[in-house]
């Protein structure tokens, strides 16, 4: 018999796994490869196991269809008897990040307690600067009442939001992380957790409106929280061009000089502002070397990266370049609807509805809303503002009905994968299954290459998109498919004639 030194628990990943094969035998390889194998299994810093699926709308399908049968099948193959929570990827993100911030809260005021001082002692935050708006200084101990963690970000938000002009609502609880911005939310954390400071300066470079100046306002919120005495120095870098400026003429360079650079933490905004601004750059550039000698952390953001601000003197554009550059990108569209998903979810609670708009509504916001993050969310508070209570239950018509004045590009009936798949197969004498499924007869493959066509064009759906609603197939498929259906269309007047009708048949639905 197995003595105890060799037992060795199950890891609930090796469960899922055991769980996730039954359930692909069970359900056929349409909905696993749909929702199965899209969703993955995280435990979370409390060790619970969690399958997180990438939308909210996968989620409600599991709930749907097949928990029921994923909780029997688990507790068949989990000898460890834990019990498997379901979450969408934005619930699950958020819950993770407010337990990792619970924790370290209560690591600091362990050390505050061992150190002899009570919860009640730890300090906040005390202003001593000559130029309040600019600068969040915590030198000083503030007693205040702190019951628990909720009060000390409370107290820690209001406190730099009085100083230093931050917003309250850009933290990292309401920032979305997706392809396009997962490395740079990934390095904010690690500087907001004054973590390894290897990489100093850090450099946020990306277009307009997709989420630097959130990032850096969340790097100061959590830094406050996780060491409330450092000193954080937030500002734009057209504050500090103007502040220098004044102090110049008020001849007070010494204080600003002080101010700034005795900050443990300094995050500057924007800061390709300063390019032609001879003084100011000498300025940030003694600024900038003083505190990296210190080793005090020092994060900057522009819309370029530094090599490209050719408007910036050589000397502070190289120390600009010489921590860590990191871009964020324009958001693909699984991280448009993500923070669709997000926003949606914010303004429903605070309406107080118990639902959320179709999941064809976000599609139709985040196909057709142009721009940036931004733009994004000007629509989504539009429509709510617009629907009101009737937010939960809105149709896409009525979706488009209330966005359509504001949208720059007029928004014809939108046409679905769904419905093309079901045209096309009903044209062909086919099921809509058969275009999904992995039948590669010619009397199916062709049927199925002009539906993928017809999404291309009647829809804004990326290859790869449009693979996943094709039974979970290769973007290079589709991309293949297209191709095929375009050079048929010069060769084959069958096709062009069955091409033809399909798309009369779209546009007269
Ligand atoms: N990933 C994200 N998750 C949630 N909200 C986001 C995200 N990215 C951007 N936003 C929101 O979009 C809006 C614009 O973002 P932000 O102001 O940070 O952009 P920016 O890159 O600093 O642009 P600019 O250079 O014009 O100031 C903000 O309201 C922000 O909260």
């Amino acid at each position: 018999m197995p003595g105890l030194n060799n037992w060795s628990p199950i890891l609930p990943e090796t469960v899922w796994s055991k769980v996730a094969s039954a359930l692909r035998q069970e359900l056929g390889d349409g909905p696993y490869n749909s929702y199965v194998a899209p969703s993955a299994l995280k435990v979370t810093i409390d060790g619970d196991p969690v399958l997180v699926t990438p939308t909210v709308y996968a989620r409600d399908w599991f709930q749907r269809n097949a928990l029921r049968r994923i909780h029997e099948l688990w507790a068949q193959f989990d000898p460890e008897g834990r019990v498997l929570d379901l979450q969408s990827r934005i619930d699950y993100d958020t819950a993770e990040r407010q337990r990792q911030a619970q924790k370290a809260l209560s690591e600091t005021l362990d050390v505050a307690k061992s150190a002899g001082r009570s919860e009640a002692d730890v300090p906040l935050s005390s202003v001593k600067t000559n130029d309040p708006a600019i600068v969040a200084d915590t030198g000083v101990a503030k007693p205040v009442e702190l019951s628990g963690l909720e009060a000390a970000q409370a107290q820690a938000r209001a406190d730099l939001n009085r100083i230093a002009g931050l917003q309250d609502r850009l933290t990292f609880e309401t920032f979305v992380a997706g392809r396009g911005n997962e490395f740079a939310y990934t390095m904010s954390r690690q500087v907001a957790g004054w973590g390894d400071g290897h990489f100093n300066p850090v450099f946020f470079h990306g277009p307009y409106g997709y989420g630097k100046t959130h990032l850096l306002n969340a790097i100061a919120w959590e830094a406050k929280v996780r060491r409330p005495d450092a000193k954080i120095v937030y500002l734009t870098a057209e504050k500090f061009t103007n502040t220098f400026v004044k102090a110049v003429m008020d001849r007070s360079q010494s204080v600003f000089k002080e101010e700034i650079r005795s900050a443990d933490l300094l995050l500057i905004d924007d800061v390709h502002f300063i390019g032609g601004k001879t003084s100011s750059q000498e300025e940030l550039f003694h600024t900038l070397t003083a505190l990296i000698e210190k080793n005090r952390r020092v994060v900057f953001t522009a819309d370029r990266p530094p090599t490209q601000l050719t408007e910036i003197e050589a000397r502070l554009r190289s120390h600009l370049s010489s921590g860590l550059v990191c871009a964020l990108d324009v958001a693909d569209q699984a991280l448009r609807i993500g923070i669709i998903e997000r926003k949606l979810e914010q303004l429903s609670r605070r309406l107080g509805l118990s639902r959320m708009p179709h999941v064809d509504v976000l599609q139709f916001i985040a196909d057709s809303v142009p721009g940036s993050i931004r733009e994004l969310e000007g629509a989504v508070n539009t429509l709510a503002a617009s629907a009101g209570a009737r937010l939960g239950s809105l149709t896409l018509d009525e979706a488009m009905a209330l966005l359509q004045p504001n949208l720059k590009v007029s928004v014809e009936r939108r046409v679905t994968v769904d419905e093309i798949q079901k045209l096309t197969a009903d044209h062909f004498s086919l099921k809509q299954a058969d275009l999904l499924s992995e039948r590669r007869t010619r009397s199916v493959a062709r049927p199925r290459q002009v539906a993928m066509w017809l999404c291309k064009q009647h829809t804004t759906r990326s290859y790869p998109d449009i693979g996943r609603r094709f039974g979970g197939r290769d973007h290079t498929t589709v991309l293949h498919a297209v191709k095929k259906i375009e050079e048929l269309l010069q060769s084959d007047e069958q096709i062009a004639r069955d091409v033809e009708a399909l798309t009369r048949k779209l546009r007269s639905n």
